[in-house]
């Protein structure tokens, strides 16, 4: 099976590369350049990035290029809601992995937020995010299994809200099906009407997954809600 085998809307590429090396250089070069533009035309960058595991590579690959990271803004499309020293963190996989060497110089703005509830936090979280250059420049969004992106899970409360065009909030409490549950999620606005968007993907596994997910419903698979332009899909086997 191959990535052109899927009949993607307008406006949503699809590249396929070798394996998972080349995706993560490949889409790395790619954020790059986009961040080195939006710095040279405002001044400012600003980046989203995925947690899990298959980001890793991308994220060294991008610390090691040379641009003015002192004006490009990293921050995450959602965070497990525990501490950066604690097991799962995105904030910490992202200060270890990709603010290092040229890009330890970038700004972080992070989602994790000590709170009496994980509401309070997500409020909390959207107040941190005012400073972050909107719209972003680009997002780069993975996906699970079962079709959630960023903490956006089927079934989660507040899905609904959250992927919704007109949600004001930009950072909403989330559940996920896994541990850690409680998860801080960026909504649909924010993540959807970014300049650019990316969607890193590896294994034939999840290109079954994409497939399904484009004839699905948001509310079951909410990886659909952003399968439209503009979106660059990243695809190795
Ligand atoms: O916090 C997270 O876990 C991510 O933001 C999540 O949305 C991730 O992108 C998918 O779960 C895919 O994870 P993998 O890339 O590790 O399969």
């Amino acid at each position: 099976m191959a990535i052109s085998e899927l009949d993607l809307p307008a406006g949503v590429v699809a590249r396929q590369l070798a394996d998972g090396t080349a995706l993560a250089e490949g889409l790395a070069e790619h954020v790059a350049e986009v961040l080195r533009q939006a710095v040279e035309a405002d001044g400012l960058a600003s980046l989203l990035v995925s947690g899990g595991r298959s980001p890793i590579p991308f994220f060294e690959a991008l610390s090691a290029f040379e641009l003015d990271w002192s004006r490009v803004q990293v921050g995450l499309v959602d965070e497990r809601w525990v501490a950066p020293d604690q097991d799962g963190s995105n904030e910490a996989l992202v200060r270890r992995h990709l603010l290092r060497g040229p890009a330890a110089e970038a700004t972080f703005l992070g989602l994790y937020q000590p709170a009496a509830t994980l509401e309070a936090a997500a409020r909390q979280a959207g107040r941190a995010l005012e400073p972050l250059k909107r719209p972003v420049d680009m997002v780069v969004l993975g996906m699970g299994e079962d079709g959630h992106t960023a903490s956006l899970f089927p079934g989660s409360p507040n899905l609904a809200q959250a992927l919704a065009g007109t949600c004001a909030e930009p950072c909403m409490a989330m559940l996920a099906p896994v541990a850690p549950h409680p998860r801080i999620s960026l909504t649909w606005p924010v993540l959807a009407r970014a300049r650019r968007r990316c969607l890193a993907i590896q294994g034939i596994s999840k290109l079954e997954t994409l497939r399904q997910a484009l004839r699905a419903d948001p509310l079951r698979m909410p990886i659909r809600a952003f399968l439209n332009d503009p979106l660059e899909i990243y695809w190795s086997p």
